[in-house]
């Protein structure tokens, strides 16, 4: 019902906050969930998770302590049955300010050692543990829509580019800002970029320059697929998505998430070679029949009680 009331909304493009208010107002909280300090979670309707990134008077600065949640909230979330789609977004002003320059200083930039080697392995230990932060979105089955309002920066870039989904605002704009602080990015940007966007020409120019790229680029380039007029437009748009994806089978919307993955990194024989692998066990779930019958009947997907997964 409330995906009905939210698609009559946008398609008269009236005031989305009038109809589908309450689900889309479940989506902004107060605060972060305990025991996270960076994090809210919610769940603003059945099947979806709302991860929300909540350091708004820092604009969502990613300090210490949230390069480790995100990996504790996507382990939980990969393994939670009750959820089979996930809306990650920013609270305040902007998604996000990139990593917590602050906090840079005295954890990424000092790593202990007695030589040169002990100090360059324990560095080595830190970029891979902060390049988990984003992998664990990657490697979560469920998909991950991100949602983006404002400045996204740095490590934003990073985490956007292991996300599923992108949408964004009119308003938003995107910066690979790592050069600007001397570094060359590390947590996933130059390694991801490149997929997500065709234009490999493109993906250099902004990373080498850290110039911003603003909203109707980012959709003409294909980093994101939709944008939105703002902010609540987005976030309403984002759940009437995330809907579509949890009504239907989590057997074939995993399945799809994990193989697509797969064949990016793989050739098209190895894809099709995992492939058959994957499905000669999946393809025995009953929501094939089930969601078979559905079809035939002209239902929707989204009719079919599927089992947990
Ligand atoms: C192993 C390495 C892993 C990852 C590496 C990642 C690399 C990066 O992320 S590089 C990018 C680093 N980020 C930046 O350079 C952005 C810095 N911030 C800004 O440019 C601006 O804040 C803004 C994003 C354009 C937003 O501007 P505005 O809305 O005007 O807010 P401000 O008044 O500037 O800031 C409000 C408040 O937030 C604090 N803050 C903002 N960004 C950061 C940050 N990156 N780190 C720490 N703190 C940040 C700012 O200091 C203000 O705090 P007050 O206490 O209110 O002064």
């Amino acid at each position: 019902m409330l995906s009905f009331i939210v698609r009559s909304a946008l398609t008269k493009n009236r005031g989305l906050w009038h109809l589908g208010c309450s689900a889309v107002r479940a989506m902004s909280s107060s605060g972060p969930t305990p025991p996270f300090t960076t994090l809210s979670i919610s769940h603003p309707k059945e099947s979806i998770t709302h991860v929300e990134l909540h350091r708004p008077e820092k604009r969502n600065a990613m300090n210490k302590a949230f390069w480790s949640e995100m990996v504790d909230c996507f382990n939980q979330i990969s393994g939670d049955p009750d959820c089979r789609v996930v809306v990650v977004s920013g609270a305040g002003k902007i998604f996000t300010a990139g990593i917590d320059l602050m906090d840079m200083a005295s954890d990424v930039l000092q790593p202990e050692g007695d030589d040169t080697a002990r100090i360059s392995w324990n560095m080595r230990k830190i970029i891979t543990k902060y390049q988990e932060t984003f992998t664990v979105i990657e490697r979560c089955p469920k998909p991950v829509l991100v949602a983006v309002h404002g400045a996204c920066v740095g490590g934003g870039v990073d985490l956007i580019t292991a996300c599923d989904i992108r949408l964004c605002t009119q308003d938003a704009w995107f910066q690979v800002k790592e050069v600007d602080i001397g570094l060359a990015a590390d947590v996933g940007t130059l390694q991801r970029l490149p997929k997500v966007i065709g234009s490999r020409s493109l993906v250099n120019e902004l990373a080498l320059t850290a110039r911003r790229m603003y909203a109707d680029e980012a959709k003409s380039s294909g980093l994101v697929s939709r944008v939105f007029a703002d902010k609540e437009a987005m976030m309403a748009g984002a759940l009437e998505m995330a809907g579509e994806i949890a009504g239907r089978s989590p057997v074939a919307v995993q399945g799809t998430k994990v193989n697509l993955i797969y064949s990016r990194d793989h050739s098209v024989a190895e894809g099709l070679d995992y492939m058959a692998t994957w499905n000669m066990a999946m393809l025995q779930t009953q929501d094939v029949m089930k969601s078979a019958q559905a079809s035939m009947e002209k239902k929707s997907p989204k009719t079919v009680a599927f089992s947990k997964l």
